[in-house]
């Protein structure tokens, strides 16, 4: 998907869900398994924790993305 020429350039968040479950993986290991980490150098990209039941780290992303789009 993210080679679509359409999606060139567009700032990409990624939500890791569910954090609080053990067992989780990790942002880190999540952006290392989409190739993210040190691959994808065409646009800003953030992937982040959260725990959607409790509302934890979504603003934060969300906001992230504004800033994002913003600079964009
Ligand atoms: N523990 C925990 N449960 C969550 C979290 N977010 C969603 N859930 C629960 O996961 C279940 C599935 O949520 P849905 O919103 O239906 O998500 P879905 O994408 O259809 O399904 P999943 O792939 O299981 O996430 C519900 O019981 C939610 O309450 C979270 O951050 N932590």
């Amino acid at each position: 998907m993210l080679s679509e020429d359409e999606l060139a350039g567009v700032p990409l968040l990624v939500f890791c869900n569910k954090q609080d479950i053990d067992g989780a993986l990790s942002p880190e290991e999540i952006s290392e398994q989409l190739g993210l980490a040190g691959g994808e150098k065409g646009r800003e990209w953030s992937v982040r924790g959260s725990c959607a039941t409790k509302g934890e780290g979504l603003e934060e992303g969300l906001d992230w993305l504004v800033n994002a789009i913003q600079k964009k």
